[in-house]
Parts: structure tokens; sequence; C-alpha cells
């Protein structure tokens, strides 16, 4: 005969779960629950119980998307610091784990969700980037759980032995990064998404940096690295490059249009492509919102060795949404001239006049902090603190009206 356990939930506007030895993470909201069990054991004697995180402190979840090698990482470093406080592996955990935790923010790596591990891949024949090779039930579960405010024991893939490890324990922060292959691929997880970006490097682009890392760093062949990018280019086309067209932002790395038929790869041109309508987010516009405009700013003001530096900026269409698209060609010479680019840019989400080329600055030893790589994943940067700044205060305020009443 079914029991029934009625619980009576404290504090209103709370998101509460009930988690039970067989059933976990049921997510409500409202001031009583009545929960049924199966026998006359309670939920709380059979080692389960409540949870409740209060509304205006739920974590706020931002899916950074792009390929293995295609600078998630130095965009992290580069929005963590936007938050203050470096980022560090959870203290006294596996020192093979993924996640990085700071202050405000804790990034999860989605590798952690690999349901088979390399060998397992090796015999069934399919690649890292195979939805089969990867468990999005589990996935959906925790970011969800996460989001109400529940800690979870995530699963480790180790990339230095190949193995899935055993699990760590994710507590729920202010903001949740969840990067990796397939951060918008499942729809449930998609929408439990604050804000998205997709990493979108060309690949000409890809193929450089990755010889530049995987030769230099990893000792890696060129033939091994040129084979191993064939291989995935099939699962990578099907799997992940699709879900740009979800994003609410893109950061596309292009070849230099500045240079006839460069085939170096040093000088990138670099589009942010920013979807209009996006609650909380408003797209950075130069000069003039809404209008196309074209401009090369060298001369008096900006330092530029060939072959110099173009800006674009105007309204389109990505995927049959409209955006405002925002591109740089080219490198700066001088970081500390950049503060005159920044002040031709509105929307930018600043705290204070120079913000853009104060985090430029602070971390010029990165990756593309010379080009329009590290200036948009900066931008972006401040655009996701500015998100999250404004989701707390209307929950906050969306609390104290129910609160009210
Ligand atoms: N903006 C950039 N400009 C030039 N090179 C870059 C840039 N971003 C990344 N790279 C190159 O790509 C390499 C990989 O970058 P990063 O580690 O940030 O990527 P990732 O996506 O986190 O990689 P993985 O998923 O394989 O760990 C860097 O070592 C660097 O060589
Ligand atoms: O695409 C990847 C994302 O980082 C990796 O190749 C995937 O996670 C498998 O890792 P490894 O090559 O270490 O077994």
């Amino acid at each position: 005969m079914a029991v029934c356990t009625v619980y009576t939930v404290q504090s209103l506007n709370s998101t509460c779960s009930i988690s039970t030895p067989n059933k976990t993470h049921l997510g409500f909201q409202q001031k009583q629950v009545v929960f049924y069990t199966s026998s006359k054991r309670s939920s709380k004697r059979g080692g389960g119980g409540i949870t409740c995180a209060a509304a205006d402190s739920q974590t706020i979840v931002i899916g950074l998307a792009a390929d293995s090698g295609c600078g998630k990482s130095t965009f992290m470093r580069r929005l963590t610091s936007v938050f203050g406080g470096a980022a560090e592996p959870p203290k006294g955990g596996n020192p093979d784990s993924n996640t990085l935790i700071s202050d405000t923010t804790t990034v999860i790596c989605l590798d952690d969700y690999h349901s088979l591990d390399r060998t397992g891949r090796k015999e069934k024949g399919v690649t890292a980037l195979d939805p089969r090779a990867n468990n999005f039930d589990l996935m959906y579960e925790q970011v969800k759980a996460i989001k109400d405010g529940i800690a979870v024991q995530k699963p480790i893939y180790n990339h230095v032995s190949g193995l899935l490890d055993p699990p760590e324990l994710i507590k729920p922060p202010k903001i949740l990064v969840i990067e990796g292959l397939h951060p918008m691929y499942d729809k449930r997880v998609r929408d439990l998404l604050d804000f998205s970006i997709y990493l979108d490097i060309s690949n000409e682009v890809k193929f450089a940096w990755k010889i530049q890392r995987d030769m230099a760093e990893r000792g890696h062949s060129l033939e091994s690295i040129k084979a191993s990018i064939e291989a995935r280019k099939p699962d990578f086309d099907a799997y992940i490059d699709p879900q740009k067209q979800y994003a609410d932002a893109v950061i596309e790395v292009l070849p230099t249009q500045l240079i006839p038929d460069d085939n170096e790869g040093k000088v990138l041109r670099v589009k942010l492509i920013m979807k209009e309508g996006v609650k909380f987010f408003n797209p950075v516009y130069l000069f003039d919102e809404g209008s196309t405009i074209s401009w090369i700013p060298c001369g008096r003001k900006l330092t530029c060795s060939y072959p110099g530096i173009k800006f674009a900026y105007g309204p389109d269409a990505y995927f049959s949404n409209e955006v405002s698209v925002l591109e740089m060609d080219g490198q700066f010479d001088r970081l500390d001239e950049l503060i005159y680019v920044e002040s031709h840019l509105s929307n930018i989400s600043t705290k204070f006049y120079g913000e853009v080329t104060q985090q430029m600055l602070k971390h010029a030893d990165f990756p593309g902090s010379n080009n329009g790589t590290g200036l948009f994943q900066t931008i972006v940067g401040l655009k996701i603190r500015d998100l999250y700044e404004q989701l707390t205060a209307s929950r906050a305020a969306g609390s104290l009206q129910a609160t009210k009443a």
C-alpha cells in the first residue's frame, strides 16, 4: 500500500528536492509537498531528505561549446578573471580533475560525461564527439540539480589515463559554466542554459593552433595531428558544429582578409555574432546601433604595422536569427592603445572607463591578446557578468514581491 508523507517546506520561494535511495532530485517550488512511497519507510529514514535553495541564490548556467584545442580554457581564464579571483581545481581532490572553482564560478568540463572510456571508444569504433560515447541523461540530471541548488557527485574523465575515475562533489556555485563538446546538443540540457557561447574556429586556424600546441607542448608529429583532425571531422560536422545555431553569442575565427592569399594563419579576422532579443543581453555596437559601419582606426591614435586593423559592425541574419555582428581583422601593436578602440564601442558592460583595456593588459600573455579573439572573449566575459547581475537582481525582486503578496 502506498504511504503518503506530507512535508511542509519552511521557506517560500525555495527550490527544493527530495532524495531517496531510489529516486533523486525532484525539483519543485511550492510550500507543501505530498510524497508517496511504496513502503512504510519514509524517505528520511531511507537515507534521503529534503534540500532547499533560496530562489534568489539559484545557480546561473552558462554553456560554452567548442571542439578540443579551440581556446575554451583560455576563454575560461578570461571569464573568471572578470569576476575576480583565480580558478583552481577542487582542493584535496583528484589531481586530474577537469573542474575549476573560483569564488563565483565553477567550470565543469563535459568530457566528464563520457560514458565510454578511451578503450571503450576504440573497441566500439566511436569518437568522443559521438553522442553514443556520452551520457546525456546524467548530464541533464546533474546540471538541473546544480541549477536547483543541489550538490551532485559528478564523474571524472581522466585525460591522463583515459579512464573514468571515481566521482567528485560539485556544490552549487553562483555561476556554473559547462564547457566542452556538447553543452547545446541535448535539448533538455540546452533549455537549462541562461546564456550560451560557441567558439567557431575555422579549419585553417584550428589546424595552426593544434600544430602550435600539440607539436610544441605535447610532442605529437605533424602527420598524427593531421590524421586526428581528419578522423574527427565527420563527427565534428554532424554533432558539434550544428550547436552554433543555438548560441546566444558566437566567436568566429577566420584567416585574415588583409593579406591576399595568406596561409600563415597568424593574423586573424574575428567576428562576434550576437543574437538580438536575448533577455539581459544587449549586443555591443560600434558608433551607431543598427547601422552598417566599416572603420580603420589606424592613424594618429592607434599604431598599426602591416597589414593594419579593420573593424566592421552591422545587423545580419544567422541561422534565421536576427543578429548584430562586430568584426575585427588584424592585430594590435600596442595593447595600451586599445583604449582608443574601447572608447568607440558601446554596450560593453564595463564598470569603469577602460575596463576592457585593463583586462586585456592584465592577461597580455594569454593567447590571442593582440587580436579579436582576446578582445571579444573579454567583452563576452563582461556581458556574462552583467547578465548574472541583472538575472540575480530580477530574481531577488521577484522573491520580494512574492513574500509581500
Ligand atoms: N586566441 C588564440 N590565439 C592563438 N592561439 C590560441 C588562441 N586560443 C587558443 N590558442 C591555441 O590553442 C591551444 C589550445 O587552447 P586552449 O587550451 O584554451 O583550448 P581548449 O579548447 O581548452 O583545449 P582542450 O579542450 O583540448 O583542452 C593553446 O595552447 C594555443 O596554442
Ligand atoms: O574531444 C575531446 C574533448 O576534450 C577529447 O578528445 C575527448 O574528451 C577524449 O579525450 P582523450 O583524447 O584524452 O581520451
